[in-house]
């Protein structure tokens, strides 16, 4: 059986008055991609936050190979935790080659952001010799050229595979891709499910945020579905597709008819 990677408990996140995460509890094994879908608000990027340390727990205990996840993000990433953003966050004024470096910086010093505000404070600490290459293979592998170009003068697609690669050089435990596809072309799509592949194939897991149901479906290997900040549902991709669970949360009936819900975008 394969090793445990990451387990959630009773994790509960309240901004106020609103609750964002109710009580959800998983698991995730090694070589697994789990896929998050659910509608607008149902809290998938909170889960996110958690488990990266963008947010602390309101409730609830995270643990990675055995080990209690706490702590902030920095801590985490060192852990072996890497994520990309609903909108992607790379350091503009930097070139692609510049912004995949600092993932391989992340992983040894902390997060992303230390690693951008370094570089601009001019601390930046000199890369050790293995990165650039390990830079190149990670650009032949995205499909992204001219490495010399300002991060700024991407497409919000070309952006999005940049931060992907970022995360992979991170070598991470767990990657959480946080809507990696939006706005991303035919090549954007093929660069990032070459690096969810990678991830498994190295016998590390995926968290997969997307509002494309049918898309996430057909990737991974298990959903979860968030409603209010519920996982209302945690198994096979196909059962979930057809659950009455996926038909109350998209459609409000709780039938189970053969209606086809996998065009399910909100
Ligand atoms: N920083 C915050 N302060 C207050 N409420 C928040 C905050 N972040 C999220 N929420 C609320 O928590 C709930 C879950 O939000 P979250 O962004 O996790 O949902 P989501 O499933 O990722 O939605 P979307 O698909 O629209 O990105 C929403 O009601 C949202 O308004």
């Amino acid at each position: 059986m394969a090793e445990t990677l990451l387990v959630g408990e009773g994790l509960t996140k309240r901004y106020g008055g609103v609750t964002a995460l109710q009580d959800v509890s998983f698991t995730l094994a090694a070589g697994e991609i789990l896929g998050l879908v659910g509608p607008n608000g149902a809290g998938k990027t909170t889960l996110v936050d958690l488990i990266s340390g963008a947010q602390p727990a309101t409730e609830g205990t995270l643990t990675l190979r055995g080990q209690r996840l706490t702590g902030p993000a920095a801590r985490r990433a060192k852990a072996g935790l890497a994520r990309t953003f609903q909108y992607p966050q790379l350091a503009l004024e930097l070139s692609v080659a510049d912004n995949l470096l600092l993932g391989r910086a992340a992983r040894r010093h902390g997060t992303i952001g230390q690693m951008i505000a370094g570089a601009f404070a001019g601390a930046f600490r000199p890369h050790p010799a293995g990165d650039a290459d390990t830079v190149r293979s990670l650009a032949d592998e995205l499909g992204i050229d001219r490495l010399d170009r300002p991060a700024g003068d991407l497409s919000l697609g070309e952006q999005r595979l940049v931060e992907v690669g970022r995360a992979l050089g991170q070598d991470p435990l767990v990657l959480l891709l946080d809507e990696p596809f939006a706005g991303s072309d035919a090549g954007g799509v093929h660069g990032i499910v070459e690096v969810i592949r990678t991830v498994q194939r190295r016998g590390h897991a995926v968290i997969l945020v997307d509002h494309n149901v049918d898309l996430v479906a057909g990737l991974v290997d298990r959903i979860m579905l968030l409603d209010r900040g519920r996982n209302v549902f945690d198994g096979d991709p196909r059962e979930c597709l057809a659950s009455p669970q996926m038909q109350q949360v998209y459609f409000g009936v709780a039938d189970n008819s053969d209606e086809d819900v996998s065009h399910v975008v909100s």
